[in-house]
């Protein structure tokens, strides 16, 4: 029914904007010359780039443990000197990992377990539940990939691509050689970094219409007052929070998770992914410059985004490419940045081959956010219905020639990133933007990962994942684990958040001497005294003593 009223609904207007499409496209005939122009420019800048990339690059004496350090110092201070950071933001690691994270996590490597024996066992052979220490081997192995430790002389190709001081960005290659001329500096890292999603507007007519509609925008004139944080949230006359609300109604409760609750977007407030399918619907709105209390409030999820408080780092040391990891503590459920590219349509994207990086945005079967827009009565006819033509193309955040630190993130087959939407400062094309969220405690050296879909590993990596995550099938220990219940893969989530809590203390927050480090993690390793083991142990007695 909806469809059909699309087509009768046709307006005078809209014939106009397909006139306006013909002639543009008549223009662009004409305009091939200019076009080949453009591209030797492009080429040309490119190759301009590289060159600089290429003399800049130095070899320099690096070290991590110092460099952690500092970091933790300099985030330390950023956040004392702030007076709205320090009174809100909590930087502290928590003794014990939060549980809904490690069964979430145990819930996400369970179901890639699950899906491997359907692949490759019978049922019958791999469901005897094993005590948590049978994965004693598995389990320190990959601990000890988690964390990259880069050699102490490094290539450096550039020492902050950001050209920000506030939100340095290093690039270094680890690679084989230490002749600094001898690095290859591969296409993928000459792009222009930018820090908002870049909109060209005549990619598309309807698109085109909507980013200049005035009807879109959404501020609030909550009053700021100097060095306080405006009570947006939870006010009811404040219409951006009205319409983080609305959008908190569409989510789905979650089949998983017993608690049932929906995922809030409250700065400073942990951002909690529901169940591992959760991207389509997790959408919120939060407050902006525009805005009376210019952001500066409890309805801005951005806040921290905005604030620069993470540090990361871009490396290559493996057939992966280039990586992207932290250099500090990120508790779970942070907002860590936004996925920021060229706003285009699926044409631009397989035009410029950038299939490898473009992440889709707006999916044209996306029938909820579709039926939301349809639903919001402020907006007059005219405009609802160009949201409705614009949903009917898929829409996707291009990074690959221009982006920031998130074009890095490597796919994971069991992620430490999940990715939600949220609009600000109005619900036009150019106020979405996709967000990287924590879904667990990630600590310093950690390489950051985000599943990149279903078919990824088979279709595109061709099964050569390199990932190295524990639901990757490419781990040497995956076969193992499959041995395993689910209450054994929370244990190890558990376990695991464990030692690198203790690490990160020991060795970063109290400077401890590093030079011992390997031999203090093997003797972590042969004394697990974590509570939840501890735990596995009475239960299992219990169950042996009950069936005898
Ligand atoms: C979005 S880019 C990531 C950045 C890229 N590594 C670079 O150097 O620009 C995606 C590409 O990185 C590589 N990649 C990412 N994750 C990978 C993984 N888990 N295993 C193997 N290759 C991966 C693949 O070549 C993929 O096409």
């Amino acid at each position: 029914m909806g469809e059909s009223v699309d087509i009768i609904d046709l307006t005078e207007d809209s014939e106009d904007e397909i006139e306006i499409i013909e002639q543009e496209k008549e223009d662009d005939i004409i305009e091939c010359d200019s076009e080949d122009e453009e591209r030797s420019i492009f080429l040309n800048c490119q190759q301009d780039k590289r060159m600089e990339m290429q003399q800049n690059t130095k070899t320099i004496d690096y070290d991590e443990w110092g460099d952690y350090q500092k970091i933790y110092a300099e985030i330390k201070k950023r956040i004392e000197d702030d007076p709205i950071l320090k009174q809100h933001f909590n930087f502290t690691v928590l003794e014990k990992a939060d549980d809904r994270v490690c069964q979430m996590q145990g819930i996400r490597l369970h179901q890639a377990v699950q899906l491997f024996i359907k692949k490759h066992e019978t049922p019958d052979e791999v469901s005897v539940p094993k005590d948590v220490f049978m994965l004693k081997k598995a389990f320190k192995d990959l601990r000890n990939r988690a964390r990259y430790t880069p050699p102490d002389r490094r290539n450096r190709i550039m020492k902050n691509l950001t050209l920000d001081p506030q939100n340095p960005l290093p690039l270094y290659c680890d690679m084989l050689t230490l002749d600094p001329k001898e690095v290859q500096i591969s296409e993928t890292t000459i792009f222009d970094y930018i820090d908002k999603n870049k909109i060209t507007t005549d990619v598309d007519i309807v698109y085109e219409k909507l980013v200049k509609s005035e009807e879109i925008l959404i501020r609030c004139d909550c009053k700021k007052i100097e060095g306080k944080f405006v009570n947006c949230f939870d006010n009811p006359n404040c219409p951006c929070f009205n319409m983080n609300q609305r959008f908190q109604e569409i989510q789905k409760i979650s089949a998983y998770r017993q608690e049932n609750e929906k995922t809030q977007f409250k700065t400073f407030s942990k951002i909690l992914m529901r169940d591992v399918d959760h991207y389509f619907d997790t959408i919120g709105f939060c407050c902006s410059s525009n805005c009376e209390c210019e952001g500066c409030c409890d309805n801005n999820v951005m806040y921290t985004i905005e604030q620069k408080i993470n540090r990361f780092e871009i490396y290559r040391h493996d057939e992966k490419g280039f990586c992207l990891r932290t250099r500090n503590y990120i508790p779970y459920g942070s907002p860590i940045f936004e996925f920021v590219g060229e706003f285009v349509d699926f044409e631009s994207v397989s035009d410029r081959e950038s299939e490898d990086y473009a992440f889709c945005c707006l999916d044209s079967d996306e029938t909820v956010l579709r039926n939301f827009f349809e639903k919001l009565e402020f907006l007059s006819s005219k405009t609802r219905q160009r949201f409705n033509k614009f949903f009917d193309k898929q829409w996707f955040v291009d990074p690959k020639f221009q982006g920031n630190e998130a074009r890095f993130v490597s796919h994971g087959c069991q992620p430490n990133l999940g990715m939600c939407r949220i609009f600000q400062g109005g619900i036009g094309p150019q106020h979405l933007k996709c967000i990287m969220i924590s879904l667990e405690d990630i600590f310093p050296g950690t390489q950051l990962t985000f599943d990149y879909g279903e078919n990824y590993v088979t279709d595109q990596l061709k099964d050569n994942c390199l990932c190295l995550t524990p639901a990757c099938t490419k781990n040497t220990f995956y076969k193992e684990l499959t041995k395993a219940s689910f209450e054994d893969m929370f244990h190890f989530f558990s376990l695991r958040y464990y030692y690198l809590a203790r690490d990160y203390k020991s060795f970063v927050v109290n400077g401890r001497n590093l030079k011992n480090f390997e031999k203090v993690l093997s003797l972590y390793m042969s004394a697990p005294d974590h509570p939840a083991l501890v735990e596995q142990r009475r239960k299992n007695r219990q169950s042996t003593s009950t069936c005898q």
